[in-house]
């Protein structure tokens, strides 16, 4: 039975995933909408579903995985993989959860070790729009107590002990191959068949560019395929979402966007 802690994020979740979809879902049907992943995911699915079917029926989904993929088809949704996307064509708005989102809205993704399908959905689309509950809030990213594991960063399997030294010396303080789950011996496989390394790095200080600094040091290193930081730095917009929905512990649905906080 679920505690009433769990009950309380689950709610949070609920309600955040219920506005952003009231809100940000077309008026006149979509073209391509895109679906992250995780336990979030769910409720905008839902509230998705619930929507007037002339408003969804002919709209592709594009989900970011495995399990986004079963979510669509249990609601029967029609479903088109990212790479028949036609080349030029956008996705509206792709909606996914987030791990960790600091005040700019620079986020740390993959803790469904979904990162890359997630990254290459949300830089296709006009408009990311982030769903999460009050636990992923935080100032600055990689604080120790909101997503303690540290960025997600997927590699080839092969190159997976000389990424882990290198980001040792980029300034890790831990680098943990992810482990599979109980009936899995050996690490977590990604649906791309790579593995993961999820990196604790020291909490990261404001500042314009120091999200994109430790992003382009990591994306550096040969055998990174890509890493769970979706930000915007001076160099360009790597999926930093446009705007965030977090169910708060009272009820209430908070909205970050990049300017800050919209009054309630
Ligand atoms: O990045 C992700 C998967 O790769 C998820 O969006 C993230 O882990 C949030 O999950 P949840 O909604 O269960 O908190």
């Amino acid at each position: 039975m679920a505690t009433a802690a769990e009950d309380l994020v689950a709610s949070a979740k609920k309600l955040a995933a219920a506005t952003a979809v009231t809100t940000h879902y077309p008026k006149s049907p979509p073209k391509y909408i895109g679906i992250g992943s995780g336990s979030t995911i769910v409720h905008v699915v839902a509230s998705i579903a619930a929507l007037d079917p002339s408003l969804t029926s002919s709209t592709k989904f594009i989900p970011t995985g495995f399990q986004s993929k079963q979510l669509l088809l249990q609601h029967n949704l029609e479903i088109l993989d990212i790479d028949l996307l036609p080349p030029g064509e956008n996705i509206s708005v792709a909606f996914d959860g987030a791990d960790e989102v600091d005040s700019q809205l620079n986020c740390i993704k993959g803790g469904g070790a979904c990162l890359f399908q997630e990254k290459i959905v949300a830089v296709q689309a006009e408009k990311f729009v982030v769903v999460a509950d009050f636990r992923k809030i935080s100032k600055t990213l990689l604080t120790p107590t909101t997503w303690p594991s540290g960025i997600p960063i997927e590699v080839v399997p092969s190159s997976y002990p000389y990424v882990t030294a290198k980001l040792q010396a980029l300034g890790a303080t831990q680098v943990v191959l992810r482990p599979g789950g109980k009936a899995k011996a050996g690490p977590c496989v990604t649906d791309n068949g790579n593995f993961l390394l999820d990196s604790v790095f020291p909490t990261l200080k404001e500042g314009e560019d120091v999200v994109q600094d430790l992003a382009e040091a990591i994306k550096g290193i040969v055998g990174v395929v890509e890493h769970g930081l979706f930000y915007e730095g001076s160099s360009g917009w790597k999926g930093r979402p446009t705007v965030g929905y977090f169910g708060m512990e009272d009820g209430a649905v908070k909205v970050l966007e990049k300017g800050g906080w919209l009054a309630a």
